[in-house]
């Protein structure tokens, strides 16, 4: 099964899931939670009492049975709409958690014991700490991070991708999750992730809506609709002696429909359908949201942090070529490349050993037996080894192999290099023995193409883009400059990723990033959106907000799309719902008081055949404009990258105005087609 392909349309057995919960909704427990809807199912009880009483006394004020019986009829189905709205946005997920849960299965884990052997023991048994064994071709017990070897894994039961990832110990790759399957190699892994509390279990809790929590801004919005809710009622029970001071008594039926059709029934209906349909948008692009509020973050997202590397470059940086300091030390060079990069785990490294490799450069495992490997770290962006015999090779950034070296008169010469290669998006790379610098490694990175473009986008969209790179100012100008990002950090260490982070957000701004290693975790935690790499480790999961499954960099832009679009398709249900609302006070007041005061027949432009027929038209498209908003609601209001002023003033057309005229002409064909049957 994959996550992006499943379900994208709903099935009769979502149906009648929905079906079936738009009656369990009806809890009042459950209803209370959404006050507009409340109010409407509250409108319901007092109808049913009016129909019942009409039917054992007649009197003006009631109305006849059959009238109120079809106006209590129709504000129940207003309830039940609601809530069917609500009840197919979580359909979806429901169908979604159904098939992971056919991933999540007990299967058998080869635990490795503290003395070394190898137990087999169910992978329920497995706790946080544990070590265990995969080998190809087995299914990945638990949540872990592999501590030993390199294996190529199948994630498609997860991520939907039928392309195996290769996940591998001591990289930013180390994560494998349970479920999966290792495909070549085998590995050790330490589960991180007690039973029950897997990556998985997760998931489907989240898909299933199990722990949705309402959003801050839908909270705000709801308190806002229990206002003017509040503010309607008042409205509408001052009328009544209004209209009996000028004569023109009005029934109970015709004010519960007057209050129904004049508080926003339709956003608040549809509220919680587009949260839920904005956290499935995202679901679809492999991404999970651990909460709604992080897709709604995404929305209003105003800087974008992102690193250069992978991003907005190709993959990793490959070795093109080496620069001795003298002719005479070029095989020098090239061997010292070669060996200093036979531990360096670095896709940097790898490329350096690959470049040697195919200039010829060959030595034995055994020049480096009992030696020192010095792991390339951000802090000090050198790496390298120091041999058995003493010598001591270093590679690494040119700032940090100048201040090793001791050579400064021969660094002038090599310096002219590392400008020309850095001036040209290059990463040189200097290399030293024993404190004197021999020589430069250039490595090329590619700008991915069509990153111009989505930089574009996210500016229209207000969106300002930093790249932060380790690299010197140079390289970061120079790519900066041709990836069209508005600003970049260089030699930047992961500290100062915290730091701008923290900077940014103490003028206001909301800031988002996306990182993989343990480097990242505490930006990744402090920034707005904080979105992990699936592949990354677990810290930096644990302190995102969102993973996406696919591990692509660039999937912060379509998260800040899929958040956009979530804002606006609120937004614009909101002015529809609002407009549609004084549509239909024009359409019921006149009507009701036209026999009574004749100058408001100059109000009355609808002509309605009747007060009794424009007030059943008026709910009944009440109701109906629920159910016909869904596919709206669900499917999202399309973003396109325009400014905020254009963007409003085309919604408040489009919605506003829409939702001014729609209910005219509904109202209008509602009471043509009733008023014969009055
Ligand atoms: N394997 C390595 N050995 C020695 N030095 C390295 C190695 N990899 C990178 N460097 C140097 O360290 C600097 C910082 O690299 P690092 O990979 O930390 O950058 P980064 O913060 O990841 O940014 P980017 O997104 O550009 O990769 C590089 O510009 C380069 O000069
Ligand atoms: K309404
Ligand atoms: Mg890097």
């Amino acid at each position: 099964m994959t996550t992006a392909s499943v379900n994208k349309t709903i099935t009769g057995e979502g149906l009648r899931f929905a079906f079936l919960q738009s009656f369990v909704k009806l809890n009042p427990r459950i209803l209370i939670k959404n006050p507009v809807m409340f109010m409407v199912a509250l409108g319901t009880l007092v109808m049913v009492l009016v129909t019942l009483i009409s039917l054992l006394q007649t009197s003006d004020s009631l109305g006849t049975p059959g009238y109120n019986l079809v106006i209590t009829l129709i504000l129940f189905v207003t309830v039940l709409f609601g809530n069917f709205a609500e009840a197919i946005a979580e359909a979806k997920g429901k169908a979604q958690a159904d098939s992971l849960r056919k991933t999540r299965q007990d299967t058998k884990a080869k635990k490795i014991l503290a003395n070394g052997e190898i137990k087999s023991v169910s992978s329920s048994e497995l706790r946080k700490g544990d070590v265990f064994l995969v080998e190809a071709g087995e299914i990945i017990p638990a949540d872990g991070e592999i501590i030993a070897g390199l294996a190529s894994v199948d994630e498609s039961a997860i991520t939907g991708e039928s392309a195996p990832v290769i996940r591998e110990a001591e990289t930013d790759h180390n994560s494998v999750i349970g479920g999966t399957k290792v495909l070549s190699d085998q590995i050790k892994v330490k589960v991180v992730a007690e039973p029950g509390e897997s990556f998985l279990d997760k998931m489907i809790k989240l898909v299933e809506g199990a722990n949705r929590q309402k959003t801050p801004n839908e909270i705000a919005l709801t308190i806002l609709l229990a206002s003017f809710t509040l503010v309607f009622l008042i409205v509408t029970v001052t009328l009544k002696p209004f209209g009996d001071l000028v004569n023109a008594p009005i029934t109970i039926a015709a004010l519960v429909s007057l209050f129904v059709c004049l508080i926003p029934t339709t956003i608040g209906g549809l509220l919680s359908a587009i949260g839920i349909a904005g956290m499935d948008r995202a679901l679809k692009a492999n991404l999970i949201a651990k909460s709604g509020k992080a897709v709604e973050t995404a929305g209003d997202i105003d800087i974008l942090l992102l690193d250069k590397t992978g991003t907005i470059t190709i993959g990793n940086r490959k070795a093109t070529n080496f620069y001795p300091l003298r002719e005479e030390d070029r095989e020098k060079l090239n061997r010292y490349a070669a060996i200093s990069s036979f531990g360096d785990p670095t896709p940097e490294g790898k490329s350096i050993l690959e470049l040697t490799k195919s200039l010829g450069v060959t030595f034995s495992d055994r020049e480096l037996d009992n030696s020192l490997i010095i792991k390339f770290s951000a802090e000090t962006r050198i790496s390298g080894v120091d041999l058995a015999d003493g010598t001591k090779i270093r590679k690494g950034s040119w700032n940090s192999i100048c201040f090793w070296s001791t050579n400064r008169e021969e660094l002038k010469f090599l310096e002219q290099k590392v400008k020309e290669i850095a001036a040209n998006g290059g990463t040189p790379l200097a290399l030293a023995v024993d404190k004197k610098a021999i020589g430069v490694i250039q490595l090329e990175d590619i700008i991915k193409p069509g990153i111009h473009e989505r930089f574009d986008r996210l500016r229209k969209m207000g969106v300002r883009t930093v790249m932060v790179t380790g690299d010197n100012p140079l390289t970061a100008a120079y790519i900066a400059k041709k990836a069209g990002v508005d600003d970049f950090i260089a030699e930047a260490k992961p500290e100062n990723k915290l730091n701008y982070i923290k900077k940014e957000q103490a003028e206001g701004k909301l800031v988002a990033m996306m990182g993989d290693g343990t480097n990242d975790a505490p930006a990744l935690a402090q920034a707005d959106l904080g979105v992990a790499m699936n592949s990354g480790t677990q810290a930096a999961k644990e302190a995102a907000n969102m993973v996406d499954l696919d591990s692509d960099p660039t999937k912060l832009l379509e998260v800040i799309e899929i958040g956009k679009q979530l804002l606006i398709t609120r937004g614009n249900v909101t002015t529809f719902s609002i407009a549609n609302d004084v549509a239909k006070y024009f359409a019921i007041v006149p009507a009701l008081f036209a026999a009574a005061i004749p100058g408001l027949n100059a109000l009355n432009i609808m002509n309605l055949s009747s007060p009794d027929s424009a007030i059943l038209s008026a709910v009944i498209f009440n109701a109906i404009i629920i159910p016909l908003l869904i596919p709206l609601a669900l499917g999202g209001v399309k973003y396109r990258p325009i400014g905020a002023a254009e963007l409003l003033t085309k919604n408040l057309l489009i919605y506003g105005l829409g939702g001014v005229v729609v209910p005219f002409l509904g109202i209008k064909l509602i009471d043509l087609l009733i008023s014969g049957l009055l």
